[in-house]
């Protein structure tokens, strides 16, 4: 099994190499890419850890080596925010990193698994999705918006709430990855019942918690350790899928025949193609059907600005 990490030298990159090198089964290759000269060095650095990953590290402008062969490919490279922007403002420099790395992606391996953590995941996703069209590699069911970050942040909040044990604290979080586009399914949470303020509060805390990260980092960046840990969670469920596992079920934004968006972030069952099956988000209550309508039309703006960008 290959993964390949683009953005490799950066605060996620760094923190989710680490996580793959000591997680990844045995046997497996770790390839780190990144425009910024010290990616061979992180890769060293890395290969001192005692476990059966290999790790290579390539840097400067062309990715083509470090994506040879590869069977999932995690993109973080790009910007981040910092404190009075919106995940929207990253769209002009971020856009076409992702469109430049997904057409190497298109050429060198089409058939990988392709998850995208670049900001805004709403609409970078998008670009992937027509760089692969237009390249005629497009399979809908290996692309993917890592929106596991909104999952671990909800379990984590709910768990410290109502004094829970984390590990037993599951949530949906469907919609895509921005603001109002971020929606906890808070009332399907097994053994939990919360009163309307403490579902207000909740969901809303939720939908800011990158903001209270940028804010907290006072201008020295976003999320990254906690993004580090969802997107190797999400990175070692693509593998686990690939391998043949059953019932490996994640969260994340895909274009998986959605009544509601092109993109639409829901649970989906991974296989050895990647999405073996959409499932369905289930019941949801009034609260929760009125905050998915009111978001769909920032999400299909969202979405129809990355299909833009790319014709
Ligand atoms: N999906 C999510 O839930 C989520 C969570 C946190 C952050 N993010 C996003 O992830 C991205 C990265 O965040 P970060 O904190 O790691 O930023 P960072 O600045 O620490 O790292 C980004 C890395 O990308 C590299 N890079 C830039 N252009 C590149 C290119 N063309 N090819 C290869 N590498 C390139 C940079 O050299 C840098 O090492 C941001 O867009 C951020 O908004 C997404
Ligand atoms: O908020 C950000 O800009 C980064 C990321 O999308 C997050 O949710 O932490």
């Amino acid at each position: 099994m290959k993964v390949a990490v683009l953005g490799a030298a950066g605060g996620i990159g760094q923190a989710l190499a680490l996580l793959l090198k000591t997680q990844l089964p045995a046997g497996s290759k770790l390839s780190l890419y990144d425009i910024a000269p010290v990616t061979p060095g992180v890769a060293v650095d890395l290969s001192h850890i005692p476990t059966d990953v290999e790790v290579k590290g390539f840097a400067g402008q062309d990715p083509t080596d470090a994506l040879v062969g590869a069977d999932v490919v995690l993109m973080s490279a790009g910007v981040a925010r910092k404190p009075g922007m919106d995940r929207s403002d990253l769209f002009n420099i971020n856009a076409g990193i992702v469109r430049n790395l997904m057409e190497k992606v298109a050429v060198t391996c089409p058939k990988a698994l392709v998850g995208i953590i670049t900001n805004p995941v709403n609409t970078t996703v998008a670009i992937a999705a027509e760089v692969l069209k237009n390249a005629g590699v497009y399979d809908k069911n290996r692309l993917f918006g890592i929106t596991t970050l909104d999952v671990i942040r909800s379990e984590t909040f709910i768990a410290e709430l109502k004094g829970l044990n984390v590990a037993d604290v599951k949530v949906n979080v469907i919609g895509g990855h921005s603001g109002v586009t971020i929606l906890p399914l808070l009332s399907q949470v097994e053994g939990v019942t919360f009163t309307d303020e403490e579902v207000a509060a909740m969901t809303t805390r939720i939908q800011n918690a990158g903001t209270e990260v940028v804010e907290a980092k006072a201008g020295g960046g976003s999320a990254t350790l906690s993004m580090g840990q969802a997107a190797c969670r999400f990175g070692l469920s693509l593998v686990r899928g690939l391998q043949g596992e059953a019932n490996v079920v994640e969260c994340a934004y895909v274009d998986g025949g959605s009544e509601h968006a092109t993109f639409f972030a829901q649970p989906i069952l991974l296989g050895k193609n990647g999405v073996e099956k959409v499932l369905p988000y289930g019941d949801i209550s009034a609260f929760e059907a009125n905050a998915r309508d009111a978001m769909l039309d920032t999400l299909k703006g969202d979405i129809k600005l990355g299909v833009e960008f790319v014709k």
